[in-house]
């Protein structure tokens, strides 16, 4: 590898860097929200999981993708897996 060539994916790799901490954060600031949903249904006696705004979800989102030029396959899969982790900590404070 050229030392140009070692700079530009150097160069490369620190955006890549930055993207992966600003999706950490932007995480962690979403389940902080969903904590707050779980607290609330908690109290209300309310189920943890809502199909009904996950479909919209979905579907606001694999719009979102496609203009973005994102696989909307996989935007559906990235949320799926994060939802599914929101209803196991809705599931634990439930009890
Ligand atoms: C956060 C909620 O709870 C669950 C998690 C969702 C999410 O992570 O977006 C969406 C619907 C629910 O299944 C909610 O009802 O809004």
């Amino acid at each position: 590898m050229t030392d140009t060539t070692r700079a530009e994916l150097e160069e490369i790799r620190s955006s890549i860097d930055n993207i992966d901490a600003a999706l950490i954060h932007i995480l962690a600031e979403r389940f902080k929200y969903t904590q707050r949903v779980g607290r609330l249904k908690a109290e209300h006696d309310l189920p943890p999981s809502d199909p009904a705004r996950e479909e919209r979800q979905i579907t606001r989102l694999k719009g979102l993708a496609l203009e973005a030029d994102l696989d909307p396959a996989f935007a559906e899969k990235l949320l799926n897996f994060i939802i599914a982790e929101v209803i196991r900590h809705h599931e634990d404070i439930r009890g």
